[in-house]
């Protein structure tokens, strides 16, 4: 049974009840994917979509196929009724948070997705496997959906990168709209993870973003690297100090490395761990020389 919320938005968790509260609405649909413990970087997803589409959906599923098997799944926040009450705020039309049995029913999934190259680089070295489980839940989020538009944060960039190339190479009939990142007065970028940080490694997750935004104010992709790095170093100097998996400036639509030729768009992509938290953030740009 759907539960009726005080507002207009319906919470359905089965593919038959998200069938039942689509049956009747007319007009095109957005879906924004997430994995919960919403905050107002996902609110800006819901808000785009609001503006675009008559039906809005809101995906909440933490997806066991896209974490490793050391990493933060059993601990990821789980806050279903606070996220349902901020997707009334955002007017969105249907929650669907489906179980994990209703998305994988036929067990651990034999067929996968295969990101291809541009998955086994940055984020794809870190967390083998993390990619093809992301792409797969999204492909089955999308037949599950049905939608017209489906939204993503370029905070995620390689995440978005592969979610388009897959629209393209499998003919996809979605429309994929990047949204640019939400960040804190101070710069960090919002994400469901900050939750975790204590204030001091809070303090020390802003090398992050302040990396990010030395790197943009400089022109050559040499200089771009170096100004970058040189604050995560200072990170790694911090207490607590931070720990950096990868600073890449790469073409955001491979996610390979610029050279230093290269001129155009671009992504600065970077991943660090504070404390027992892993974070990233990436910033577009444009390499003008
Ligand atoms: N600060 C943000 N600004 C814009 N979009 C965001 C932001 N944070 C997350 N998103 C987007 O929201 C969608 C759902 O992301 P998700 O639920 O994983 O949240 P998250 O905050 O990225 O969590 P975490 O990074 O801790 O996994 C993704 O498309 C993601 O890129
Ligand atoms: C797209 C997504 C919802 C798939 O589980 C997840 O990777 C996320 O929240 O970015
Ligand atoms: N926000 C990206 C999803 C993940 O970290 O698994």
């Amino acid at each position: 049974m759907s539960e009726k919320n005080p507002g207009s938005t319906l919470l359905v968790h089965t593919r038959a009840e998200l069938e039942a509260a689509r049956a009747g609405r007319i007009g095109d649909v957005a879906v924004v994917m997430t994995m919960g413990a919403l905050h107002e970087g996902h609110l800006t997803l819901i808000r785009a979509a609001r503006q675009a589409a008559k039906t809005v959906v809101v995906t909440v599923f933490v997806n066991p196929l896209q974490f490793g098997p050391n990493e933060d799944f059993s601990r990821y926040p789980r806050t279903l009724d606070a996220d349902v009450k901020l997707c009334e705020q955002a007017e969105a039309d249907i929650v669907f948070a489906p179980a994990v049995e209703d998305v994988y029913p036929g067990g651990e999934p034999m067929v996968r997705i295969t990101p291809g190259p541009m998955g086994e680089v940055l984020e794809g070295a870190y967390r083998p496997g993390h990619f093809s489980g992301m792409l797969t839940v999204v492909n089955k989020l999308l037949n599950l959906t049905a939608p017209d538009y489906a939204y993503f944060g370029e905070k995620d960039a390689q995440q978005l990168a592969l979610i388009r190339r897959m629209a393209l190479d499998l003919n996809l009939p979605v429309e994929i709209r990047g949204v640019p990142t939400v960040r804190e007065p101070d710069g960090l970028a919002l994400s469901s993870r900050n939750r975790f940080l204590s204030p001091a490694e809070r303090a020390s997750a802003l090398y992050l973003s302040k990396a990010l935004f030395a790197g943009v104010s400089r022109r050559t992709p040499a200089e771009i690297r170096r100004s970058a790095q040189g604050v995560l170093e200072q990170g790694a100097q911090a207490e607590p100090p931070i720990r950096p998996d990868y600073l890449a400036l790469v073409d955001p639509e491979t996610f390979a490395e610029v050279d230093e030729a290269y001129r155009g768009p671009a992504v600065l992509a970077l991943a660090a761990k504070v404390g027992a938290t892993r974070l990233i953030d990436n910033l577009p740009l444009r390499i003008e020389g």
